[in-house]
């Protein structure tokens, strides 16, 4: 009789993963080529920001104390004695009503403290005169205020974007830390599976595991090799596993997990002499998907039916190998919504349903995307988020709350709204 597999709960088998990760070295890149990938240093502020007391106007700097009593029967004239543009200095010591033309990031001149606004003066032949009182430090902008010297501003294990870059880019890291990205190898098996340029023919399907894996991959920023399609062939596929260990950190490959007569990876994890961390999750879809470990590489064993992998990659893969890349937060971000409809299919494995969620009325709310199956490949397009049901004897209803997994494929909306 055939050995039976015992499921273990989602949770149990994230840890069982996590456990496993061996984090990769870290290595220097080029700033421009950051971007993804993740800090394997803090960003420490080398100097303040700004790093000098400067103008965050147009206008004109002055000593504040100059301006007490001013009001809009007694305007107070100043008399301007030079320009400063963003990118220079002042020459002289601002004195007893005198004042510098001032340009925005303009640093402010010794002996000033405040600075009034162009369209807040009238102008004269000398200078300028101004209606009110200004306070000390008013429409200055200090330096440090934004980061102080020696502050750390970013930890070590954050994923750089944007925003990221242009604080690396203030403190002139031209060159920066960050972890090494495993290479991944992705493998499709099954002697069912076209190319995706293949025409139909009968009983066989265009391979969808491949390119989404890749793409799924890709999103993380992680490279991958490619080893293509191999047949339902025990000798074969041991082959081109064994390859595919020698050149990469990790490997996924998708499909032949399962109990069937053509499913060979558990033959080929034995043959190879990996342990594999659970063959059997209770989650629905994915519930086959198997981790198995060698030599410290991550053999991720996902289902072939499409919505199976999707899954097994987000909830396995996807922290596995963040983590190897040193990110202190590699799983999914996640968030509550009402369900927008009844799911009344009770389960005695947790759920991860395939929805759009998106903002109402009433809060978010997500609704499955369609055809729900295991072997769906719709929902997985349509979907922006997976619903997470936890396994139970009753279905759910339209207005329960429900946690979100945010899975990366939001699109904007149609029209703006706020
Ligand atoms: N007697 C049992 N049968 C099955 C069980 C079980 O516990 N007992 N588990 C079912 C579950 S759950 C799933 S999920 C599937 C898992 O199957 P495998 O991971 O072994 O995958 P395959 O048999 O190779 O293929 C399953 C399905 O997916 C299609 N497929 C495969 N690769 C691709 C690809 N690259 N692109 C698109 N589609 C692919 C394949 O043609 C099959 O239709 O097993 C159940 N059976
Ligand atoms: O392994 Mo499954 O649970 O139908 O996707
Ligand atoms: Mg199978």
């Amino acid at each position: 009789m055939m050995e039976m597999r015992k499921p273990i709960p989602v949770a149990e088998a994230i840890s069982r993963v996590m456990e496993h990760v061996q984090p990769l070295r870290a290595e220097s890149i080029s700033l421009e080529r950051s971007m993804g990938r993740i800090l394997a240093e803090p960003i420490v502020a080398r100097h303040s920001v700004p790093p000098f007391d400067r103008s965050p106007y147009d206008g004109f700097a002055f000593r504040a104390e100059d301006s007490e009593g001013a009001s809009g029967d007694n305007r107070v004239p100043f008399t301007v004695i030079g320009e400063i543009g963003a990118g220079y200095v002042g020459e002289q010591p601002v004195g007893p009503y005198e004042a510098y033309r001032i340009m925005t990031g303009a640093s402010i001149p010794e002996g000033a403290d405040a600075v009034v606004m162009f369209e807040q003066t009238v102008e004269t032949s000398e200078g300028f005169t101004i209606r009110k009182p200004f306070k000390t430090g008013e429409n200055i902008s200090y330096k440090g205020e934004d980061a102080a010297e020696g502050e750390t501003l970013i930890e070590s294990g954050t994923l750089i974007h944007a925003g990221t870059i242009a604080l690396l880019a203030t403190f002139g890291y031209a060159e920066v830390k960050v972890y090494r990205q495993p290479v991944v190898g992705v493998l499709s098996t099954g002697t069912e599976l076209l190319d995706v340029s293949d025409a139909l023919i009968p009983g066989k399907i265009r391979n969808s595991n491949g390119p989404m894996v890749k793409a799924q991959l890709a999103r993380l920023g992680v490279p991958f090799q490619s080893y293509g399609t191999t047949s339902d062939d025990l000798d074969a596929c041991t082959e081109v596993i064994k390859r595919a260990l020698e050149e990469t950190d990790a490997l996924i490959t998708t499909g032949g997990v399962s109990v069937g007569d053509y499913d060979h990876l558990p033959a080929i994890y034995e043959r190879l002499g990996a342990k594999v961390l659970f063959n059997k999750v209770a989650m629905r879809p994915g519930s086959v998907t198997t981790v198995a470990v060698l030599r410290d590489k991550f053999l991720f064993g996902l289902s072939g039916n499409p919505s199976a992998c999707f899954t097994g990659f987000e909830l396995f893969a996807r922290p596995a190998l963040l983590s190897m890349m040193g990110s202190t937060s590699p799983y999914l971000p996640h968030l509550k919504a009402r369900l927008a409809e009844d799911f009344t299919k009770p389960n005695p494995f947790t759920r991860f349903v395939r929805a759009v969620w998106q903002m109402t009325e009433i809060g978010v709310t997500a609704a499955p995307a369609g055809f729900n199956k295991s072997n769906a490949v719709s929902s997985i397009a349509r979907g922006n988020c997976l619903i997470v049901l936890p396994s139970g004897t009753r279905g759910y209803s339209k207005g329960d709350e429900v946690d979100l997994l945010l899975i990366g494929a939001e699109q904007g909306v149609e029209e703006w709204v706020l």
